[in-house]
């Protein structure tokens, strides 16, 4: 099986979780598509949900499929989100942001009863780290911004290059909030929260791609089947 097979088996086993009249938040990347598009099947068939997408992406994606869209403005909670990530540890923290997303995705994911994961079995990592983490910054005053990052590195033990990020034509990615995104390639973050709370309170740091402590559970797909991990 080839790993976007397992991908959507990993979206099929989440979807199993969905119930009729459910609010869904509807993730971001290749393996949340799946999500989507196996959940626009269902809507086919009858199923009355409806979603948030954490991206113009998704949002696009998800009116294909024909599942219909609200906003966190006109509801005030989502029963699960399903969602991509980059790096899952044990604890159930991730990184997520290699799509550029993690904005929405993390407002999204808070905003949730549940956060359902679904990745191919190679995200799963013993500790988070050797996925460059992306920090979504403000362009204005970038050079700061980057020394504040480096300063709360340095507090958290980990150091490692940073590069802003550039979209495939080679100008500078542009989220889908305006802003600009520096991916830190840290190696091995020995603790995480700490160094999620150090970046949060840096001003120019909009959002960073830890999640800790959002993810309920995990499906991942392999070789050998399907692992659900739920959150200790
Ligand atoms: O965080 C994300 C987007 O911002 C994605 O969930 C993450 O990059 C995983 O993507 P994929 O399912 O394509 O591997």
């Amino acid at each position: 099986m080839n790993m976007d097979q397992l991908k959507r088996q990993a979206a099929a086993r989440a979807l199993e979780e969905v119930r009729d009249g459910m609010q869904l938040g509807l993730g971001t990347g290749s393996t949340a598509k799946h999500f989507v598009e196996l959940l626009g099947e269902r809507v086919a068939a009858g199923l009355n949900v409806i979603g948030v997408p954490t991206s113009e992406a998704t949002r696009a994606d998800a009116e294909r499929c024909g599942v219909p869209l609200t906003t966190l403005d006109e509801i005030d909670h989502l029963d699960i989100t399903v969602d991509g990530a980059d790096e899952i540890d044990p604890e159930l923290n991730l990184i997520k942001g290699g799509g550029g997303a993690l904005l929405r995705e993390k407002i999204v994911a808070a905003a949730s009863d549940r956060m359902i994961v679904i990745a191919d079995d190679t995200k799963w990592v013993p500790t988070l780290g050797r996925f460059p983490l992306p920090v979504e910054v403000i362009p204005f005053g970038l050079g700061a911004t980057r020394r504040g990052i480096e300063k709360a590195f340095a507090e958290c033990g980990v150091s490692g290059q940073m590069a802003v990020r550039r979209a495939k034509d080679g100008h500078v990615f542009v989220t889908d909030g305006g802003h600009w995104i520096v991916d830190a390639q840290l190696g091995r973050i020995a603790d995480p929260a700490s160094l999620a709370k150090a970046l949060s309170a840096i001003p120019g740091v909009v959002e960073h791609g830890l999640f800790i402590g959002l993810a309920s559970s995990a499906v991942l797909a392999g070789g050998e089947g399907i692992r659900v991990i739920e959150r200790r």
